[in-house]
């Protein structure tokens, strides 16, 4: 039989008991005929304990940035061995003939470029772990750790970051499957910790579960994702606390995937962004509601009309503009043969819905991006924004993915926009994409619902719309390594000529970006950044949403029916994402899953951890 790859997450292997279970368990898969290589985290909260330890010493641990990643994989040592002897110990117990070792990132051969804390791994040389196989040895792998190809020191992969290293081993070792032990029983439908109602779900496409990863569902660490689906290799993500089956993880939401084949160059490392196709489609309208109140349920009625009169919008992108308080536009693309349909009814409405204006504009074309590995990798949507500013074509609205980032331009532009991003990604082809998917009948409207407490929201606000702003404001922060998340470019303030760029970020990366715009605003000539920690991001995910009308709708009406203020709004093609206030999330998460239908009558079980 072949190769299985088993990762077991800190809590499963939390206390002594915890690391004798695992045992058991790698011992019982190597007596079904396996070869079995495991990658391992650290027990149960070591990573934070270490952190906050570190903190302790240091007033800016961070910044000693080799000696943190150094301090960070000792607590991947301690449980690797410890689960070794325990291994071991079973071994001698039953007189089976072979043994396990244990092997650090470095020792395995994860070769990593030299970004402590986010390093991207270039190769896998695992000829230790082949060696211990050969001998019919268990490898134990440290966890989220490699070592650097050029300064030779090692480097940690980032938070959550063994998912990764699991997957890139069954990647280089053939496995047949990766398998995902932690302490729920799969992936659900929400964090069961926080929807205790939330289902489990068999299968879900890789597409969905990047989505779901980079909106906050911790489960599965994003690049881990990304590299399984690069590679079609399906994840199983289970529990340790349990038999059951769990959650599969392959397959693709599009019959045809995008042209252009998912693999990086042969120097590019093994987590390289790709970029696979130039997509355009011309076939689109705009439709911003001017002014309306920014109040709880003004978004949600805009888009009840819209649903009412069967209409399916694509983009939508919503921030309440810092220079106009109480007053925020709410913008989105739809098919230009449905705008005037969709403007009359807005504007039957507008007493109802107190917005001062309608701005319909038919004639705009929206040019893509897509790839793989994009949101982790800015530079490439720098580049992409930049090719496009170059051309003196301006930008209109962003929506950002995992695997795609859309612009909307001006219909006339877009054949300049597309061939000013293909002769920067020279070796891809534009193609034109067509929409409205037959998804079949019975594709549900969402997947599952995402939570995210860990961003924060800048606000660059008074930037001239003007071509080539957007690209420097994110080529300086993609420059200084910060990881961007939901764009919204508003197209507000027609009088002034200037307009508002909000992101969201990491919160950890507030000080970082803070620095860097400060470097630029004279340059670029903005007020200064709005920053608003107090924020937290909440994403509904699935593929049905590109044929099922009314799902935006839905979810807004659900979030007014609760109170909840939606701050800020950006979608792709498969996921809706709504900034709202931090104290507002767990309410808005549950309030979204109910009205979705996705609530079950039993209780998921949550095994261990803390959740922390
Ligand atoms: N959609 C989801 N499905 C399952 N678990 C989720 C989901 N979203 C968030 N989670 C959280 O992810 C946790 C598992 O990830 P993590 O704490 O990193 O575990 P491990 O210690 O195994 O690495 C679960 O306990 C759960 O609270
Ligand atoms: N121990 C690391 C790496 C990791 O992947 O942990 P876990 O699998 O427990 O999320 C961390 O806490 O980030």
């Amino acid at each position: 039989m072949g190769i299985v790859v088993q990762k077991y997450g800190g809590s499963s292997v939390a206390d002594a008991a915890g690391i004798k279970r695992v045992a058991q368990r790698v011992v019982a898969t190597k007596e079904q005929g396996h070869d079995v290589v495991v990658a391992v985290s650290a027990m149960g909260d070591t990573t934070d304990e270490l952190i906050d330890l570190a903190n302790k010493v240091s007033p800016d641990a961070t910044a000693h940035a080799r000696e943190f990643d150094m301090l960070l994989t000792s607590g991947e040592r301690q449980s690797m061995a410890l689960l070794a002897m325990a291994i071991n110990d079973v071994a001698n117990e039953r007189g089976l003939a072979y043994e396990a070792r244990s092997f650090t990132g470095s020792q395995a051969g994860l070769i990593t470029d030299a970004q402590h804390g986010r390093a991207k791994i270039l190769s896998i040389t695992p000829e230790r772990i082949q060696a211990a196989i050969a001998d019919g040895a268990i490898a134990i792998v440290a966890g989220f750790q490699g070592v650097s190809k050029d300064t030779k020191d090692i480097t940690t992969l980032g938070r959550g970051g063994t998912d990764t290293t699991a997957v890139a081993l069954a990647v280089a070792l053939n496995a047949d499957v990766c398998e995902i032990y932690t302490d729920v029983d799969g992936v659900f439908t929400a964090d069961p910790r926080i929807v205790p109602t939330a289902r489990k779900l068999s299968v879900v496409a890789f597409e969905e579960m990047l989505e779901l990863a980079a909106s906050g569902a911790k489960v599965l660490h994003l690049r881990s994702v990304e590299f399984a689906r690069r590679h079609s290799l399906p994840i199983h993500v289970r529990s340790s606390f349990s038999t059951l089956n769990g959650t599969v993880v392959k397959g693709s939401i599009d019959a045809v995937s995008p042209h252009g084949e998912l693999h990086a160059g042969a120097d590019a490392g093994m987590e390289a962004p790709i970029v696979a196709a130039i997509a355009y489609d011309s076939s689109q309208a705009k439709i911003t509601v001017v002014n309306a109140p920014d109040q709880v349920g003004a978004a949600a009625k805009v888009f009840e009309i819209i649903a009412g009169v069967g209409i399916n919008v694509d983009m939508v992108v919503q921030d309440s503009a810092a220079a106009r308080a109480g007053r925020t536009d709410i913008t989105f693309t739809l098919p230009r043969q449905d705008v005037v349909r969709a403007k009359k009814a807005l504007e039957l409405a507008r007493d109802d819905l107190g917005f001062e204006d309608v701005d319909a504009k038919e004639m705009v074309g929206k040019v893509s991006l897509i790839g793989a590995g994009l949101r982790t990798q800015p530079k490439k949507i720098a580049d992409f924004f930049s090719a496009i500013a170059q051309a003196g074509v301006n930008i209109q609205m962003i929506s950002t993915s995992e695997v795609r980032v859309s612009v909307v331009v001006d219909d006339d532009e877009v054949k300049r926009a597309t061939e000013a991003a293909e002769a920067r990604f020279s070796d891809v082809a534009a193609e034109k994409v067509s929409y409205g998917v037959d998804d079949g009948a019975d594709t549900p409207e969402i997947v599952g619902v995402a939570h995210d407490r860990g961003e924060a929201k800048i606000t660059v606000a008074g930037v001239t719309d003007e071509p080539g702003k957007a690209a420097r404001i994110f080529d300086t922060i993609a420059d200084n390594g910060i990881n961007i998340d939901m764009i919204v470019q508003n197209v507000s303030a027609k009088e002034t000529g200037r307009t508002d760029i909000s992101f969201t970020l990491p919160r950890a990366d507030v000080k970082k970006a803070r620095a860097a715009l400060g470097d630029i605003q004279a340059e670029v000539d903005f007020s200064d950044p709005v920053i608003d920690e107090q924020v937290g991001k909440l994403s509904i995910v699935g593929a049905g949403m590109r044929t099922h009308p009314g799902i935006t709708a839905k979810f807004f009406a659900a979030l007014a029916a609760d109170g909840v203020l939606i701050r800020m709004v950006s979608t792709s093609e498969i996921r809706v994402s709504v900034l709202v206030n931090a104290d507002d999330l767990d309410r808005a998460v549950r309030a979204a899953h109910r009205a979705f239908g996705l609530d079950s009558d039993v209780e998921a079980i949550v095994y261990g951890g803390t959740g922390r």
